[in-house]
């Protein structure tokens, strides 16, 4: 395979534009619009730029590249801590038990709290792959390379991590958690409110949704039904996610019910099993399969590859070390496949 990752350049933008609009919509972190994926791109070289180990609020931006054909196939985004401008909403699904003597009865009631709880901690999103390279392995390499990217530069990271999914989306292109909630208080529907959201960010979603707990029990059947649910393009996403160690916490997207992953990153499979180490041979010939990831910052890269740990370092194969550019010496991070 000659699939590599790397950090965006600006000139990605067509590449992720083309991708964005194959996304279909509803996909926050990644719009189809031309000035949104500009300000990523320009954010995620002002967070390269610097090279501290201070927690600030940054995006990381990756590409995943075939190297054969110097096309992009992939995408996927770090944010370092969220909420530091404008707060970052949930409603948190919380629980209100009451009794009445007179009836001798005991009411268990669930409640949407709006929560500002997920403030501070980083997310990693966006990941979007070719429809046409699904199902080989290379899902798996664009989001677990973020994680060996937070493993080597940890101090620019919190200590919680969390994943948005997107919710359920019926066949008229509606949101049925929408429809009840924020529906009510915008007088828009979910597809121009999302395309809204596209351009805009999702600030007016946070500043008009109603600030009182909303009883699920109010709520239509269809309402409830989707609350903390992937929407179906998501659930590989959502299988990798807790393969890494994350969990559904009660915690969903204000927009849409969709579930917020969440984890403590030191945690997290990929970060707490990554191994640093130096280059001590660019020849192996057999060895354990593992992702090996360089570079710092605008630098860094990231394969699949070959590695073998000694007490010294690490040998990987020469196609790995070609491709992330590596000789004897070098410091690289690795997790085995
Ligand atoms: C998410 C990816 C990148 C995943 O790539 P692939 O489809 O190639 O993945 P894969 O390697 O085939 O599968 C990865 C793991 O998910 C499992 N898997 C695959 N399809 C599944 C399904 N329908 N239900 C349950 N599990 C499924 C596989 O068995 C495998 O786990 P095992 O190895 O254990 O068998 C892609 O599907 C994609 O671009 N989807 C469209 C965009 C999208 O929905 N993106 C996520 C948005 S949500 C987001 O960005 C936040 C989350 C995040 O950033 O991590």
């Amino acid at each position: 395979m000659s699939f590599l990752i790397r950090t965006a350049r600006l000139s990605d933008l067509q590449p992720l534009y083309e991708m964005a609009k194959l996304t279909g919509g509803g996909f926050t972190n990644l719009p189809p619009d031309r000035a949104s994926l500009t300000a990523k791109l320009e954010r995620s070289a002002a967070a390269c730029d610097r090279d501290d180990d201070q927690l600030g609020d940054d995006l990381f931006v990756l590409m995943l590249e075939n190297t054969k054909t110097g096309e992009v196939r992939g995408t996927g985004q770090i944010f370092s801590a969220i909420g530091q401008k404008w707060p970052f909403y949930s409603y948190r699904i919380t629980t209100v038990t009451q009794h009445s003597k007179e009836l001798e009865r005991t009411v268990t009631a669930e409640l949407l709290s709006l929560v500002n709880d997920l403030g501070g901690a980083s997310e990693v999103g966006g990941l979007f792959l070719h429809p046409n390279e699904r199902a080989g392995g290379l899902g798996m390499l664009l989001a677990r390379s973020r994680y060996l990217f937070i493993a080597a530069h940890r101090a620019r990271f919190g200590d919680k991590l969390l994943a948005e999914l997107r919710g359920i989306i019926d066949e008229r292109g509606g949101s049925p958690f929408w429809d009840a909630i924020g529906g009510k208080f915008f007088h828009m529907g979910f597809q121009e409110a999302d395309e809204f959201n596209a351009v805009h960010g999702n600030q007016f979603i946070a500043d008009l949704m109603p600030k009182h707990p909303v009883y699920l029990a109010m709520l239509s059947e269809q309402a409830r039904q989707v609350i903390g649910l992937p929407h179906p393009s998501g659930r590989a996403a959502m299988r990798m996610l807790e393969s890494e160690g994350f969990s559904y916490e009660g915690y969903v997207d204000i927009f849409d019910g969709g579930p917020t992953m969440t984890a403590r990153t030191d945690s997290v499979a990929s970060i707490r099993d990554a191994k640093s180490a130096p280059v001590t041979s660019c020849e192996l010939d057999k060895g354990e399969k593992a992702l090996i990831a360089t570079g710092r910052l605008a630098d860094f890269r990231c394969c699949y590859g070959a590695r073998e740990v000694t007490a010294d370092g690490m040998a990987i194969d020469a196609r790995a070390a070609d491709l992330l550019h590596v000789s004897e010496g070098d410091l690289v991070w690795s997790i085995g496949r």
